[in-house]
């Protein structure tokens, strides 16, 4: 027998008037050049600011020794930020980079350079993607030290896509590198 749907359950997609559902975003920030606080904060706002987000924490402060970086390259402030938004996928990829340029990233040939801001998507809910410009869940996410521990300080429970709890990888990754900076803050907006 067919169900004849329900006129009084209204789901996530009607209440947001679009066909996309609202899903929670894992976002990295992180720099090593110019002030790297102000770019982190200028980061923060910027998503804050963004039509259809909706910032719900930031994690504290990082000071990260770089990650196959070039030799003599300097520490990043690297945080976690957590968000829910309707907006596709594709479209946050966007914001983001809008928002490192806007930052005066500047993109060179030599790989992972230093950079003023570096915003990265970790995860966007259970969304799977793998094209040119968007690969979910970040790639290289499960390794990284300075996303794990912020990530975890946010949500103790929290589940990598196709990797596994957070609290387990952590067990794997080296963190003597990724050191709480108590003196500054993020303030979420
Ligand atoms: N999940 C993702 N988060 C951020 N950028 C992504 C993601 N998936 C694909 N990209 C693409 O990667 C490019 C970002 O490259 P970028 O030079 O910032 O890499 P990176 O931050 O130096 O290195 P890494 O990817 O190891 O963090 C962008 O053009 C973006 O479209
Ligand atoms: N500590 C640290 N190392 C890195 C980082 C980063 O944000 N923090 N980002 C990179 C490329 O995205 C490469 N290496």
């Amino acid at each position: 027998m067919t169900e004849t749907p329900n006129p009084h359950i209204i789901d996530a997609d009607a209440l947001t008037g679009e066909m996309h559902p609202i899903r929670r975003v894992v976002v990295s920030i992180g720099s090593n050049l110019g002030d790297r606080l102000d770019a982190l904060q200028g980061a923060v706002n910027a998503l804050a600011d963004t039509p259809d987000v909706w910032l719900t924490s930031v994690s504290s402060v990082y000071e990260t020794e770089p990650v196959g970086a070039p030799e003599g390259s300097k520490n990043y402030l690297n945080a976690v930020v957590l968000l829910d938004t309707t907006l596709p996928a594709h479209r946050l990829m966007e914001r983001a980079l809008t928002v490192e340029v806007a930052f005066d990233r500047e993109r060179t040939d030599v790989r992972n350079a230093p950079r003023t801001l570096d915003i990265d998507l970790i995860q966007v809910g259970d969304r799977r993607a793998n094209d040119d410009t968007l690969v979910l869940p970040h790639p290289r996410a499960a390794e990284r030290g300075f996303v794990l521990v912020p990530w975890h300080e946010l949500e103790s429970d929290a589940v990598l896509l196709d990797h596994g709890p957070v609290a387990e990888l952590l067990e794997k990754v080296d963190t003597t590198g990724v050191v709480k900076r108590e003196d500054i803050a993020l303030e979420l907006p």
